[in-house]
């Protein structure tokens, strides 16, 4: 195990991230990410399966980092145990009716839905924020296993990415929030396996309310293939305050 300084210092690596990936800049990335399991594994640093667009968009990105006005967002299937933990407790706290017919034996295997997938089979994505725009990008390529149609996404499958990317959006804003309305409208299908561009834009805030839209681009800007807009709502906290924006930013303990 890494000591506690180590640790420390990996979880400011890992956290709110401006220019190149420090972790593996630095030389660090395989052997600390390694040390622990696969839950520490951040899924947003490039891999072999990425393809060559999905690689070329990260490289960019992250050259617009590097003045800060842009962070890239770490992702991993889980905040950290003890802040999943609290997370849950504040969660199960909101909603006590449905945490008593929550299985807690399986909660054990629960994971993010959208990393849940093999490597390259499912959704392969990486986020960049920017605080003065209110803009988060994602850079998605969705894999085979994410079919609807032959040889084109789900519209389940795009509906989950945008729901992640506009949540996102929501929770760097508004902290604690769920998807109380999406609407979708699927213009044109999203060839499979291709890597296509998400922009949100968080466009108001009404007390607990937070507006956010979205497009849904080919990498050239050309094809529109998707717009949405959604409405997020702030949870409000009955017990404990719980950080989720702080979470999502540093998502290892400090
Ligand atoms: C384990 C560790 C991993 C952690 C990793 C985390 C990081 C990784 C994150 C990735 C990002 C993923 C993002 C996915 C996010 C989901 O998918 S969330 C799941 C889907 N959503 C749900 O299940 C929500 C179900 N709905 C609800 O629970 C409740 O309706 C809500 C949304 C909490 C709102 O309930 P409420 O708090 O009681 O609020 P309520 O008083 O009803 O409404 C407040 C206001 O909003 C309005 N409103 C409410 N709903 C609506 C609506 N549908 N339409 C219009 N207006 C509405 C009301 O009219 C009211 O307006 P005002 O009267 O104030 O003007």
């Amino acid at each position: 195990m890494l000591g506690r300084g180590a640790a420390r210092a990996l979880g400011a690596l890992r956290g709110v991230r401006g220019g190149a990936p420090p972790a593996r800049s630095l030389g660090l990335s395989r052997r600390l990410l390694s040390f622990e399991k696969v839950l520490d594994k951040d899924h947003s640093l490039p891999k072999p399966c990425w393809g060559k667009d999905m690689r070329r968009l990260f490289d960019q990105f992250t050259k617009k980092c590097e003045d800060g006005s842009w962070i890239q967002l770490a992702s991993y299937e889980q905040i950290s145990a003890q802040r999943s933990q609290d997370f849950s407790a504040f969660i199960h706290a909101y909603f006590p009716s449905a945490s008593e017919v929550i299985n807690k034996e399986k909660l054990s295997q629960a994971q993010l839905f959208t990393r849940g997938f093999e490597d390259g089979m499912g959704f392969e994505y990486v986020m960049f924020y920017n605080k003065a725009e209110k803009r988060i990008v994602c850079v998605f390529q969705g894999g085979p296993h994410l079919q609807g149609m032959p040889g084109f996404f789900h519209g389940g499958a795009t509906a989950t990415i945008i729901d992640a990317t506009v949540g996102m959006n929501a929770i760097v804003s508004g902290g604690i929030v769920m998807t109380a309305n999406l609407n979708i409208n699927f213009k044109s299908p999203i060839p499979l396996c291709s890597t296509v561009l998400i922009n949100s834009q968080l466009d108001k805030i009404e007390g607990r309310k937070l507006f956010v839209s979205c497009k849904v681009q080919s990498i050239d800007g050309k094809i529109l293939y998707t717009e949405a807009t959604s409405l997020f709502i702030m949870l409000e906290p009955k017990k404990k305050k719980y950080d989720l924006k702080e979470a999502v930013l540093n998502p290892l303990p400090a």
